[in-house]
């Protein structure tokens, strides 16, 4: 079968007039690791137990790169990868754009295309690049490789991102992780950076 290739909607299709992605001057430069946005984010943070702990990494443009150990407890199937797992760890990395933006976004929508199954074991290395930016959403998409950096795509997706204020992540949390959060100044400090009026 043939597999359309990304993007999968017009959900995720920048629409016509949107703007070509700009680089932040003060984005990190190519191989920086981009570090933790939380550090109990399951995606990559270094203070949860069982996350992902994803080394993201920022690249020449609006892009970034990230590799990700498939381990024993992310299995779906037996010696396999579950499909949701790879899901989150495109999520982060494609998430992680917003760094070399330097804007605040959460997911709104995420097609995943899954071509081909991941072992245990294996490293997916994950290309992701944003591809417009229109209005308040900011259009990307991503790809997984297996086998190495050039190796067979095995996982693909495309999102769309909405920019929002700093203060959705102040409001609709849990109080005390909202509090414990706010009382984090590198975390405030890093957050500041993005501060911007959507
Ligand atoms: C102090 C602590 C700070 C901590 C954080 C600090 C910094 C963060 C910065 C960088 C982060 C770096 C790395 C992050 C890496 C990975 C993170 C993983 C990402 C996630 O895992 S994050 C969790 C899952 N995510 C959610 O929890 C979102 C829940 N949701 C909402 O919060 C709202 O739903 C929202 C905000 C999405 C929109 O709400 P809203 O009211 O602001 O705006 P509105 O509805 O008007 O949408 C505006 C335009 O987007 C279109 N649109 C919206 N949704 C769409 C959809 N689904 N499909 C197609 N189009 C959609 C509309 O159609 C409209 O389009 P148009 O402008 O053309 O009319």
């Amino acid at each position: 079968m043939t597999v359309p290739r990304t993007p999968t909607s017009n959900f995720t299709t920048p629409p016509a007039g949107a703007a070509a992605p700009v680089r932040h001057p003060d984005a990190p430069t190519a191989g920086t690791a981009l570090g933790s946005h939380y550090s109990h984010c399951f995606g990559c943070g270094p203070q949860h137990g069982s996350g992902l702990r994803m080394d993201i990494r920022a690249g020449e443009g609006v892009d970034v790169h990230a590799e990700f150990t498939v381990k024993d407890n992310h299995q779906g199937g037996p010696g396999l990868a579950h499909g949701g797992l790879l899901t989150t760890a495109m999520d982060e990395t494609l998430g992680s754009l917003g760094w070399m933006l330097h804007i605040a976004s959460v997911t709104g929508r995420l097609e995943t295309d899954f071509l081909q199954p991941v072992p245990v074991d294996a490293v997916l290395h994950i290309h992701a690049r944003a591809t417009g930016v229109h209005g308040r959403k900011i259009y990307c998409e991503a790809e997984g490789r297996i086998g190495g950096a050039d190796g067979p795509v095995a996982i693909r997706a495309s999102a769309l991102f909405v920019q929002v204020k700093l203060e959705h992540f102040t409001t609709h949390g849990r109080p005390a992780d909202i509090k414990a959060a706010k009382d984090d100044p590198d975390l405030l400090k890093r957050a500041r950076a993005l501060e911007v009026n959507p």
